[in-house]
């Protein structure tokens, strides 16, 4: 298995160094050459199987010889050991023919636990092997860092630095981020957006002097590895209600698409996806996108579903990759556009993303009145992220089973969920403490020497 970047003009790579590179080098995203397609039988043969099983048969043909059987099998078994949930992905029934999947039930209470225990076990596995030291730099409107210093905390021959933008994640969120007390994790609050920490992020990766010599690497959706570990799921669930003998369709709350992406790979892969639905709050530049064609930033508004607060949305990039007929230049010229203000999609891509792709917007007010409304009518506390795709399933439910993904838990969001049903949701006894654990951040400038000093001078690069 093979991979290339979306612009062309990097190496290609296998898994291994994909997982390790994060950005090509030409400042695409890895995808893989060709997406492996799941005989029928074979998706029917995982009904009934746990998650671990589903993961390594729907990963395995990704792998190439990066891991041997038995060794990705103790990986899988080591990442999802720590979840609070038998089934570490249940699937909850809202109305008829409308499903929940519960991917809070991870150590940090978000959907990225999925991806990032596994790869954290993944990298473990691989720099043990190869006796390297990395520095990983992640952007994050929230759950992505808490995620990533949750799986990184303690390990020898990693060093982790978060950015996140300062004020504009939950209190949960943050303290998740700062409370770690091992040395090899970093949270850094910046001034600016998510985009803003985001393009720093790239920045880094770009510079070939810095990045080298920190061995710079990444844990955000830019990295293939992430992607892919979220595909899981959606066999998982899309195979308990009837897949492959029956279709289902599925909304995602989204902000870097990666999410999104990776059901998109499960439909390349042969899962039976009517439609994918991109569920968008006031920060809409998707949902925009798809109905005018133009995907023009506008700034990011802070909301009260901040991990979905982003304009550029990274991901987005493979999805216009396939749409262009793979034309690896055709995606750096847009690119480039973006990095001006945005593009438009031209015709004959337009209408194969809205062949896979619906959408639809929820506003502040909609996000509070769904909690409210999905709580009165089921009892299911949901945090504002699932709401918003609860709201936009909502309209778009039909004959084919509809699954949204609740992506976080509402207790990471307690002032939004009060405030729309008037019960401050718990966290677990586990994290009891958080709110009286001491924090550890450093506030530093949306300036990218800057950050490169910090990086070098607490590496000792
Ligand atoms: N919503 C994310 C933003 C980063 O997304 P990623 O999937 O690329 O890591 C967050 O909560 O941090």
């Amino acid at each position: 298995m093979k991979y290339i970047s979306t612009r062309g003009a990097a190496p290609v790579l296998n898994f291994g160094e994909a997982m390790m590179t994060g950005l090509a080098r030409d400042g695409g995203l890895y995808v893989p050459e060709a997406v492996p397609v799941m005989s029928k039988d074979a998706i029917a043969a995982l009904a009934g199987q746990s998650y671990e099983e589903t993961a390594f048969r729907v990963m395995r043909p990704f792998l190439g010889d990066t891991f041997g059987d038995d060794e990705f099998r103790g990986l899988i078994a080591r990442a999802y050991a720590g979840f609070g949930h038998a089934a570490r992905a249940p699937l909850v029934q809202l109305a008829p023919n409308h499903f929940l999947l519960e991917l809070f039930h991870g150590p940090t209470l978000a959907f990225k636990d999925f991806a990032m225990q596994l790869i954290g076990q993944m990298m473990q596995a691989a720099l043990e092997k190869s006796g390297q030291r990395i520095t990983i730099v992640g952007a994050t409107s929230g759950d992505t860092g808490s995620a990533a210093m949750e799986a990184f905390r303690g390990l020898g021959n990693v060093d982790l630095f978060i950015l996140y933008p300062h004020g504009r994640v939950s209190e949960v969120q943050r303290r998740q981020m700062t409370t770690p007390v091992e040395a090899n994790v970093h949270a850094l609050a910046m001034d600016g957006d998510f985009d803003d920490c985001q393009a720093r992020v790239k920045d880094m990766f770009n510079d070939f002097a810095f990045r080298d010599g920190v061995r710079l690497a990444g844990v955000n959706s830019i990295n293939w590895a992430r992607v892919l570990a979220q595909v899981v799921y959606y066999f998982f669930s899309a195979v308990a209600l009837g897949a492959p003998h029956r279709a289902v369709s599925f909304t995602v709350p989204t902000g870097n698409f990666g999410d999104i992406f990776a059901g998109y790979i499960a439909r390349q892969m042969g899962l039976p996806i009517e439609k994918l639905v991109i569920a968008t709050n006031q920060n809409d530049i998707l949902d925009r996108a798809l109905r005018s064609g133009a995907y023009v930033t506008d700034g990011v508004k802070p909301s009260i579903s901040p991990s979905m607060d982003i304009q550029v949305s990274s991901n987005f990039e493979r999805a216009l990759f396939d749409a262009y007929g793979r034309d690896g230049a055709a995606v750096a010229q847009l690119m480039a556009e973006l990095k001006a203000g945005g593009f438009h999609i031209s015709q004959g891509a337009l209408e194969m993303l809205r062949a896979t792709f619906a959408s639809g917007r929820c506003s502040e007010e909609e996000t509070t009145a769904t909690i409210r409304a999905a709580h009165a009518a089921t009892g299911e506390v949901l945090c504002p992220h699932s709401a918003v795709g609860v709201k936009v399933a909502e309209e778009n439910l039909g004959p084919t089973p509809m699954i949204t993904l609740a992506t976080a838990h509402p207790a990471k969001f307690p002032d939004a969920v009060e405030g729309a049903m008037g019960l401050r949701p718990a966290l677990p006894p586990r994290m009891g403490d958080l709110y009286s654990r001491p924090e550890r951040v450093t506030r530093v400038a949306n300036d990218l020497a800057a950050l490169q000093a910090l990086i070098r001078e607490r590496t000792g690069h």
